[in-house]
């Protein structure tokens, strides 16, 4: 047990702490309510132990300061003529009480009570355990000259503890890439965590990252632990790091040396030991030319970079992966394959397994002719837009102007989901065309596929 003891009565401190480092418990004494404070803030304690009648700091007031700041569990000494003080501290929390004098053996006995019963309450309120189950094993398809690179590299870089970059346009498999130097790391057992720092607010990315502490900001009702603690022990994979604030890359860069942290609001130092693996799609260095990213960051994480090849220049590579993706037993004719391999998927291997995805709803036989892919991609003159769909867009025409019942939610979802297919898919670029940030477009697509996907469930 990690215990703090507060007691002015220095005799009782010593003869205490030597009675509980001879038990086997790591004891912590001070004299005073505001050397315990301090304490509290920088250590976790189980148990507290306070004498009631201190000079200065009331053990009340203490008492109240000290719940505030951590789950320690407190146990009360205190003096026959004060027990009725002990009683209204036991109603302000506290465990228990003892009267002085007190046998050693006697104290020791309830603070290992009171830990128990901390003990309980703690798993009370952890997450039910999730049962383990088996991660589908990885399938990273690819033999061309460059993707063997890739490949080299991944088995180079993932046996160390050192931060990686993933470099790649959307959609070249970035987050296969981290999945896989996991995989072949010696952390592959332990947790992998992934953040999308693109698709939430600043406050949330923040607050996602590092946790909080009860009352922190307005919503902060709970303390809540953050990614990094969530992931100690293994990996964080953060997605779209270019899109970190840069108020926040500074905590990041010192995470990043020397594992220290705290939670949002919280005073305590953490340390945590957690291999990360960013991703972006965008030219870090010329964002550090911008004044978009630290510098100091930039060169922190660029330890070890693996550059993802867009589609196009993975010479052999779309055979493998149409037969990759398209199910047993489906096939496809020759024509529409060369369609394939013609066309330069500026929505690199996403692109290709939608339009797969597609190609399978429409086509009959389980055979894929050149008629059941995109205008554009099987070279029909009468080519009008890509047929990228990230999510089902709604069955109407936004310039019906009949349709009155048409709800405004439905003409923006496919305003947005027509300016996505025109962009290939492009996220930034959509953005761009829409005039809004590329977060808000990202919580605009979770929306639909949310609202999708419970359609499906009720329909
Ligand atoms: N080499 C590959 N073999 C098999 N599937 C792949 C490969 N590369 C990508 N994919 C598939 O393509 C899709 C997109 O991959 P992923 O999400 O890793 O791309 P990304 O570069 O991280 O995209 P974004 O920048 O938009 O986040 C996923 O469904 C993924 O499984």
């Amino acid at each position: 047990m990690n215990l703090l003891l507060v007691d002015d009565d220095a005799v009782f401190r010593d003869a205490f702490v030597r009675w509980m480092h001879f038990k086997g418990h790591h004891v912590t004494a001070v004299s005073s309510g505001a050397e315990a404070i301090s304490q509290c803030e920088k250590h976790d304690f189980d148990i507290a132990v306070f004498d009631l009648n201190m000079p200065g700091m009331s053990g009340l007031e203490l008492l109240q300061r000290v719940r505030s700041l951590s789950t320690i569990e407190v146990v009360i000494l205190t003096g026959q003529g004060t027990i009725e003080s002990a009683v209204s501290a036991m109603k302000l929390g506290a465990f228990g009480y003892l009267t002085k004098p007190c046998a050693m053996g006697d104290l020791e006995e309830r603070c290992l009570a009171a830990l128990e019963h901390r003990q309980l309450q703690l798993d009370r309120k952890a997450p039910k355990p999730v049962p383990l189950r088996r991660r589908p094993a990885l399938t990273m398809i690819g033999n061309s000259p460059s993707m063997r690179e890739v490949v080299r590299l991944i088995h180079r870089i993932a046996p160390t503890d050192k931060p990686v970059l993933i470099q790649g346009a959307s959609g070249t498999g970035k987050e296969v890439v981290a999945r896989a130097v996991q995989q072949n790391s010696d952390l592959s057992d332990q947790p992998f965590v992934t953040i999308n720092c693109a698709a939430l607010p600043d406050l949330l990315v923040e607050s996602e990252l590092f946790g909080h502490q009860k009352g922190a900001f307005t919503g902060a009702t709970t303390d809540k632990p953050g990614l990094f603690e969530i992931a100690d022990g293994g990996t964080l994979f953060i997605d779209e790091i270019g899109e970190l604030p840069l108020a926040l890359q500074p905590k990041l860069l010192r995470v990043l040396e020397d594992g220290s942290m705290r939670r949002i609001g919280g005073h305590q130092e953490r340390i945590v030991r957690v291999r990360i693996i960013v991703a972006t799609n965008r030219d870090l260095a010329a964002e550090v030319q911008a004044g978009n990213f630290r510098e100091d960051l930039y060169y922190r994480i660029n330890v070890l970079s693996i550059h993802l090849p867009p589609l196009c220049q993975r010479t052999g590579d779309i055979d493998r992966l149409v037969d990759h993706f398209l199910p047993h037993p489906w096939t496809i004719e020759a024509s529409a394959r060369e369609a394939l391999n013609r066309f330069d998927w500026p929505g690199n291997v996403r692109q290709l397994s939608n339009v797969l995805q597609r190609a399978t709803v429409l086509a009959d036989a389980n055979m894929i002719t050149l008629d059941d892919l995109p205008a554009e991609i099987a070279g029909r003159a009468s080519a009008v837009r890509s047929e990228v769909h990230e999510t089902a867009r709604p069955r109407f025409n936004i310039n019906d102007q009949d349709n009155e019942s048409i709800a405004l939610d439905d003409i923006s979802k496919a305003h947005v989901l027509d300016v996505l297919a025109k962009e290939n898919g492009n996220k930034a670029s959509a953005a761009r065309k829409l005039g809004i940030h590329r977060r808000k477009l990202y919580r605009l697509l979770e929306r639909y596929q949310s609202n999708d996907n419970s359609a499906q469930m009720t329909s």
